[in-house]
């Protein structure tokens, strides 16, 4: 039996996977093109591809590898302990300064209950298509795609889902059609329950960046969402502090409505990284409102974010936060 012959037991869709194929003394090796396929697919052409060359008369071995073309995408989850502490504003603003700087970044709005990357990135409205049954992003004018419940069920309606169901939809988020995004930042809805632990589970991030205020009820909140990463062994990259400081708009006096530096004292009690504060600003929540980032431009209020950015940055280069 010849490789071309043994080639065509293949059915055409893994057959077109095929880069190579060698037959000596009864012992088959294939190598398989992997890519655009999710784990689970990939096993399934792995194992037809074994049991139907094994089958042959006279094949008394088979090897197949699967190649993909490009490393891995990298997953990295945004957390907090508990909501309105600024997760989905930071998430963005992350996602489109790492985007600013030549990272291939795409969001995940996992916050299946309250989803709010359409409206921060303005793109509320419009519908992702499905391709070969997979759901391709939706562009944001940012260079930064992303894949939102809110973009799939109707604004304001209350999703009343169980966790099945939940994790189900996160699947379809994150196994959707990425292209060449390098790096999924995963928007997670606040707390410690089903999405998050699937997650984990299913998913694997690299890393979690963790969000807190400074107030103590919501560092006790995140001090919880950084012990289920922690049992999920998913390194925690860092903590942020947001909403730290206010600068009044009229007479420029700061403030500390909810107390400063509390996260940062957390952090280092942890002994995970400190990776950033940011102010408390009015410009912050009105541009984030009115789908305009702040790491959009260079301007003053995205400086925080950018510097935070650039931590995560060097954590992706296999460094330190
Ligand atoms: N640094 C900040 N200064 C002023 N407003 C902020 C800041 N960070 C976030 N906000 C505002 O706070 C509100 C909550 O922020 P956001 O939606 O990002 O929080 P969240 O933790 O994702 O909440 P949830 O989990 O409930 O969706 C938004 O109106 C946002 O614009």
């Amino acid at each position: 039996m010849t490789d071309k012959e043994l080639k065509a037991r293949l059915p055409d869709a893994i057959a077109a996977r095929v880069r190579s194929l060698r037959i000596t003394d009864g012992k088959v090796t294939a190598i398989l093109d992997a890519s655009g396929l999710d784990a689970s697919a990939r096993q399934d052409v792995e194992e037809a591809t074994q049991d139907l060359l094994g089958q042959v008369e006279g094949i008394e071995e088979v090897r197949v590898a699967m190649m993909a073309d490009r490393p891995q995408r990298r997953i990295i989850a945004v957390g907090s302990g508990k909501g309105g502490v600024g997760k989905s504003t930071l998430t963005a603003n992350l996602a489109i300064a790492l985007a600013r700087a030549g990272r291939k970044v795409g969001i995940v709005d996992a916050d299946i209950y309250g989803p709010s990357q359409p409206t921060l990135l303005a793109n509320q409205g419009e519908r992702p298509v499905a391709e070969n049954d997979k759901l391709v992003p939706v562009e944001s004018k940012w260079g930064v795609p992303v894949l939102s419940m809110g973009h799939l069920v109707e604004p304001g309606r209350a999703i009343a889902w169980r966790g099945p169901m939940v994790g189900s939809a996160l699947g379809q988020l994150i196994d959707a059609n990425w292209g060449d995004t390098e790096l999924l930042l995963i928007d997670l809805p606040p707390g410690t329950g089903d999405v998050q632990l699937t997650m984990l589970q299913r998913f694997k991030p690299a890393g979690a960046v963790i969000v807190s205020t400074p107030q103590d009820l919501s560092l006790i909140d995140a001090t919880r969402a950084m012990q289920l990463f922690e049992t999920g062994s998913i390194p925690v990259i860092g903590l942020v502090e947001n909403m730290a400081g206010y600068a009044c708009p009229h007479c420029g006096e700061l403030s500390d409505p909810f107390g400063t530096g509390g996260v940062e004292t957390a952090a280092a009690a942890k002994g995970v990284p400190f990776l950033g504060r940011i102010p408390l600003s009015l410009e912050i929540r009105e541009a984030s409102d009115a789908g305009t980032p702040p790491a959009a431009d260079d301007g003053v209020q995205g400086e925080a974010f950018r510097a935070i950015a650039d931590k995560l940055s060097r954590w992706l280069d296999g460094a330190d936060a």
